[in-house]
């Protein structure tokens, strides 16, 4: 595995990145629809915030917030040391990433199944687990020098964030506020993904078409374009807006809500003038906590789609086996089947 970062490649895609035809990315640019909803979070009328959060999130499963409570300085020195990891060598890049005897810092290009892809993905990426007490960061990157305390207070206010989010599902689900504030909830983790800049942006992509397997995620997503969303059998991308976070709806989100939200699929597109860096906020249950629709949600009108399962087992289903079939049958109820 070589991060795509360190090569010097001589301006033509490697075959190794070349997908077949029918699953390139097609339309590189995509209408930049003002649909996706943008919420402002400061908002005073409480439930009319929680309207809107499940409106965006039945519909599109993704909406944007502004005026979320966290500082733009933090936003953008986030974002700068994000950049700058990723700028630095290689092999400072791995040393970095290899504090931890039991791997939780990772860094890697394309996906985590890189020895199995049939192709590549145009990324690498650095991730680790970010919860707000301090027993995690003896593991993150020391470099650049400010990573750790720029991190460190971003992982602090995602925290907060993801709480009040959180607690505005809930609510707008009919559950108690704090349904999700518990072992569903309590294992966040940073993601920064970055896209060089691509000789052949058609022939491949940064980001196959997938769902978070999240509950919420919570993206920076800078000034490029590049994450589009797909909605009513067609792609749309999704505007950069200055300080805004773009918030998605995890598939263990739609399967608690029993299939009220939706987990909705999306890709990155790659381009060859800019390169793109990102921070995805993950937010996951224990490995052992059981995922499954809210008994609160299921009657007899809306019987359960889903069946509840261990954590753990949809993670080698879903992420490390990527096998759609066993993920039908570890998810759906009997009667789905
Ligand atoms: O980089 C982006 O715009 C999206 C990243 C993403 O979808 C992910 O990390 O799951
Ligand atoms: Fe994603």
């Amino acid at each position: 595995m070589e991060l795509i970062s360190s090569w010097c490649y001589d301006g033509s895609l490697p075959e190794s990145y070349v997908m077949p035809p029918e699953k390139r990315p097609g339309d590189l640019v995509v209408p930049l629809e003002k649909s996706i909803p943008v919420i402002d979070l400061q908002c005073h009328d409480r439930n009319e915030t929680i309207r809107q959060i499940l409106k965006a999130g039945e519909e599109y499963g993704f909406f944007q917030i502004i005026n979320h409570g966290v500082s733009k300085d933090l936003m953008d020195e986030t974002m700068n040391v994000a950049e700058e990891f990723h700028a630095m060598p290689g092999l400072d890049k791995e040393r970095e990433c290899s504090k931890d005897p039991s791997g939780s810092c990772k860094l890697y290009t394309s996906s985590y199944v890189y020895p199995r892809e049939d192709f590549h993905l145009w990324r690498d990426a650095l991730t680790h687990p970010c919860r707000p007490s301090d027993e995690d960061i003896q593991f993150w990157p020391e470099k650049p020098t400010r990573y750790r305390q720029v991190v460190g207070a971003y992982s602090v206010e995602l925290w907060k964030l993801s709480r009040r989010i959180l607690e505005f599902i809930c609510q707008g689900l009919g559950l108690s506020p704090d349904y999700l504030s518990n072992d569903l909830s309590h294992v966040p983790k940073i993601m920064i993904n970055h896209y060089p800049p691509c000789p052949e942006p058609s022939l491949t992509l940064g980001l196959s078409k997938h769902r978070d397997p999240t509950i919420i995620t919570i993206l920076l997503q800078g000034q490029i374009n590049g994450l589009q969303v797909f909605k009513d059998g067609r792609w749309i991308g999704v505007e950069p807006l200055p300080h805004a976070f773009v918030v998605n709806i995890g598939y263990l989100l739609q399967i608690i809500s029993n299939g009220k939200l939706v987990g909705t699929e999306h890709r990155v597109v790659t381009n060859s003038r800019d390169a793109r860096t990102t921070v995805s906020y993950f937010v996951y249950p224990c490995d052992e906590s059981l995922v499954g629709p809210a008994q609160e949600l299921v009657d007899a009108k809306n019987p359960a789609i889903y069946k509840a399962f261990k954590f753990t087992d949809f993670v080698a289903a879903f992420v490390l086996k990527r096998d759609d079939e066993a993920v039908k049958e570890l998810i759906s109820a009997p009667s789905c089947n």
